[in-house]
């Protein structure tokens, strides 16, 4: 029971929210540093994005790895779909290609 309310937890945020990050801690207070680098990225371009703390929330950081097939956090979602971690997010950050992604995403929200 636990589990299918978990997954349709997870699928309802990532549905309401155009951008969503699921990371450890808050972008205020991230609590590992792949999740603050990844905050760091999306502050940069400014456009505002949901978050998820999966240390506060462990059934959605035991379900979600399984739901998207990606086995670590930080995890981004953009428009319903896992755009990757830290790694994925920092390239994109450096060829333009997060901004043109998240200005899109937010425009149409
Ligand atoms: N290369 C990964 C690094 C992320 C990573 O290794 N995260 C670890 C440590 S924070 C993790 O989430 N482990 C699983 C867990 O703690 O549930 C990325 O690009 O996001």
């Amino acid at each position: 029971m636990q589990v299918l309310d978990t997954e349709a937890r997870i699928r309802k945020q990532i549905a309401e929210n155009p951008v969503i990050l699921y990371m450890k801690g808050t972008p205020a207070a991230p609590e590992c540093g792949f999740s603050r680098a990844t905050v760091g990225a999306l502050n940069k371009i400014g456009k505002p994005f949901a978050f998820v703390n999966v240390l506060a929330a462990p059934h959605i950081r035991e379900k979600l790895p399984k739901l998207f097939q990606w086995p670590t956090f930080p995890q981004l979602f953009v428009n319903g779909e896992l755009i990757g971690g830290c790694d994925i997010v920092l390239e994109m950050e450096a060829d333009g290609s997060l901004q043109a992604l998240l200005e899109k995403a937010t425009a149409q929200a």
